[in-house]
């Protein structure tokens, strides 16, 4: 008898090691439905999760194939009235908000193992409690570390699409989501499985219509398993995001249909969770469309820039911007070279050719120039048929070989004319003290004795 005895209580105590070893939620519960099973002289052992909504939801049966021949009662629970009412012996499986599942099977002949039983839930009551607590830490550390990563990376991340391919995998695996939508001004960006894009914005769309001020759903129907915060800036609504979950955290056993309707598929805490990560991803996504805002600035900026210093026909520089940097040259006492050319018999061409060949033949000849001068010189359209160009430096045989093979250039182009096509060129260097006006001054005398002494000619003054 004290036989009996001990071997008993050396079993329970094994039972008992046994459940407080258990790795997963999972194992804990195949391990305690096996024992009850065998307390139950070999009744069905049914587990039901309670879900945040108050309803049952049958979530794992031992034996696995029982599942099949389950009593009716089993499958048809719903709530715990339905399991009273199905007269199973019911056990609470507490969690750390109150109830978190019950165990349930057929009555049995003998109730003497009950007290037994009891224990064994208890047991597996508080080891569930641990390895949830353990898990969810771990991933609320994993969150964290993430959100950090998130903010380091603002600056290199250069697009929506972006920050979900390098943290989407990451998110996932935290959330354990199948997969993760970014609703940003009309656009759903994904990242791994979701349900699809037409059925997620009509979902949306309803809801926000619906529910202007709430910032967390659980989108049901076609997009079950979706579970959606807002995303937003000083109480601006931006957009969604959307954890998307296929299964419910226990597989589902029971492909019932009746069950698939109005599930929880997200715990409080997975909730709170997304909501802090939505509130990261709301700064992120504001501090890219700065950032992208600057960029358009500048390029805009630039572009008002060139367009002020640039003259629009021929595309080199245009008067005022030459201007500018004679003054500054002159100020800056740097010494220069300044050529003046004006295309000779321009208003002959004009009447010619008309205005339009009179164009082309202006840009051909800044084409021709740009390309006959150094890096550091520069052309600038003065007026009408009139150029200057501005050369560093003061050597006056460089300077006078510089201003003859303009000439020279244009004079041997091929321009599509029958009249030849000539420039008259006045240049000077410039002296201590030059100031703008003198300079303009000499180079203009310059060019008008090259005109008067005949054209395509090169006069220094
Ligand atoms: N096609 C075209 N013609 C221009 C432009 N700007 C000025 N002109 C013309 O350039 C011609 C300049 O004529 P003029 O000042 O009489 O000088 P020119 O005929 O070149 O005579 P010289 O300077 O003595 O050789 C005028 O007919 C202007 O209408 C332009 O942007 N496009």
């Amino acid at each position: 008898m004290s036989g009996t005895l001990s071997t008993s209580i050396d079993n329970l105590c094994h039972e008992l090691a046994l459940l407080c070893s258990s790795a997963s939620p999972m194992d804990l519960f195949e391990r305690l439905a096996k024992m009850l099973h065998v307390y139950t002289q070999g009744k069905t052992v049914a587990l039901y999760r309670r879900l945040s909504t108050d309803e049952l939801r049958l979530a794992y049966c031992h034996p696995e194939e029982s599942t099949l021949g389950l009593p009716s009662s089993f499958l048809t629970v719903r709530c715990y009235d339905d399991l009273a009412a199905a007269e199973l012996q019911i056990y609470e499986l507490k969690g750390e908000q109150g109830v978190w599942g019950y165990i349930g099977h057929p009555p049995t002949a003998c109730a003497e193992p009950n007290q037994r039983i009891k224990l064994l839930v208890t047991m597996a009551s508080q080891r569930l409690h641990l390895l949830k607590a353990e898990s969810m830490a771990a991933r609320q550390f994993g969150l964290k570390s993430r959100r950090m990563q998130l903010s380091r990376d603002i600056k290199r991340l250069t697009s929506i699409d972006d920050i979900l391919q390098h943290h989407g995998a990451s998110w996932c695996d935290i959330f354990q989501a199948d997969g993760i939508v970014l609703a940003y001004q009309g656009e759903l960006h994904c990242f791994g499985k979701h349900p699809s894009k037409h059925q997620l914005s009509k979902q949306l769309q309803t809801f926000c219509w619906q529910n202007p001020h709430e910032e967390l759903v659980e989108l049901n129907g076609s997009c079950q398993g979706c579970l959606a915060a807002q995303l937003s800036v000083a109480s601006a609504s931006l957009g969604w995001l959307l954890l998307f979950r296929r299964q419910p955290l226990l597989p589902d056993l029971i492909a019932h249909s009746t069950l698939q309707n109005s599930l929880s598929y997200w715990m409080p805490l997975e909730a709170s969770m997304a909501l802090e990560l939505a509130d990261d991803l709301a700064v992120a996504i504001t501090a890219l469309e700065i950032s992208y805002l600057n960029h358009q600035l500048t390029m805009t900026n630039q572009l008002l820039r060139d367009l002020a210093h640039t003259d629009t026909l021929t595309q080199c520089w245009n008067r005022y911007y030459t201007e500018l940097i004679i003054e500054e040259l002159t100020q800056s006492a740097t010494p220069f070279t300044l050529l003046m050319f004006d295309i000779d018999d321009f208003k002959r061409i004009n009447d010619t050719y008309g205005h339009a060949t009179g164009d082309n033949i202006l840009r051909d000849i800044t084409h021709l120039v740009k390309k006959t001068l150094r890096s550091d010189d520069h052309l600038g359209r003065w007026g009408g048929e009139e150029f200057i160009v501005i050369s560093k430096g003061v050597d006056q045989g460089a300077s006078s070989q510089l201003a003859n093979r303009l000439c020279r250039c244009v004079e041997e182009f091929a321009f599509p004319i029958t009249d030849r096509v000539t420039i008259s060129i006045g240049f000077t260097l410039t002296q201590p003290d030059d100031q703008p006006h003198q300079l303009l001054e000499r180079i203009d005398k310059g060019m008008y004795l090259a005109k008067t002494a005949g054209k395509n000619q090169v006069v220094m003054c």
